[in-house]
């Protein structure tokens, strides 16, 4: 069974005369391991269609089958203990500014239960660095650079070891090789332990990560299987 398995997932927003529909009839499935790119004009409905999958929001039709948590009709105890397994990466990162790096990351881990407030700091500093950030780990997030805090952020969404990643436009707010150096982390660690990721973005200039491109268009998927040029 793969991770993730969608089919004829309709969204809309809104009701009445203002219901608006934003996805129509998705379906997309993603394999083990497997980097898919989402990508499409903005307003196309890309993260309508991650907000879904990470539970973050009420299905309302088709199918969905998300880390073997079925999503329609799901309880929101079972749709906040999915979240809990997924690992999630913003534009805007969310850290909290008046944390460490280090307990940003450690803070995640409190979801998880059975580690000791030592354990979660001795992982945290494991997570950073993993992500190269081990001499940044007791900085707050306003004494580091752009790049440096998207990579706090990859540290915080990897080490509640998740089985699925979701992002959203990591690297819209970095320049070129911070952007490349995040995602490049971001695969290394998610192929070495086999985590599927699925990252919406505009970014030309990382598209050569993935695995597979899904293009959206208006609320449907355009272009469901080009693989990727070989970098
Ligand atoms: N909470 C909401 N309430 C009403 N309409 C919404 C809401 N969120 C998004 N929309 C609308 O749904 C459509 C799809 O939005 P969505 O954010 O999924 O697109 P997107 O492809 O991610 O766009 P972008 O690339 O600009 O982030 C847009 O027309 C948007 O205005």
């Amino acid at each position: 069974m793969n991770p993730v398995e969608l089919s004829g997932i309709t969204f809309a927003y809104g009701e009445g005369a203002l219901r608006r529909e934003v996805l129509r009839e998705v379906d997309l499935s993603i394999a083990p391991g497997e980097i898919v790119l989402l990508t499409g004009p903005s307003g196309s409905g890309k993260t309508t269609l991650l907000t879904l999958i990470g539970a973050l929001r009420a299905m309302q039709d088709g199918q969905a089958r998300v880390l073997g948590q079925e999503l329609a009709g799901a309880a929101e105890s079972d749709r906040v203990r999915l979240r809990g397994r997924i690992g999630f990466i913003f534009q805007n990162h969310n850290l909290l500014g008046f944390l460490t790096a280090r307990q940003n990351v450690a803070m995640s881990l409190e979801l998880h239960g059975g580690m000791s407030e030592g354990e979660r700091l001795a992982r945290a500093g494991e997570m950073l660095a993993a992500v190269g950030l081990a001499d940044h780990a007791e900085k707050p997030p306003s004494r580091l650079s752009g790049g440096q805090r998207q990579r706090v952020a990859v540290a915080r969404a990897l080490a509640g070891e998740p089985g699925l990643i979701l992002a959203d436009e990591p690297t819209a707010a970095l320049d070129k090789v911070s952007g490349q150096e995040v995602v490049r982390l971001l695969r290394d660690l998610a192929k070495t332990r086999g985590v599927p990721i699925l990252l919406v973005t505009h970014d030309p200039r990382i598209l050569d990560i993935a695995d597979r491109i899904v293009a959206m268009e208006d609320g449907r998927i355009v272009q469901p299987a080009r693989a990727a040029q070989p970098a």
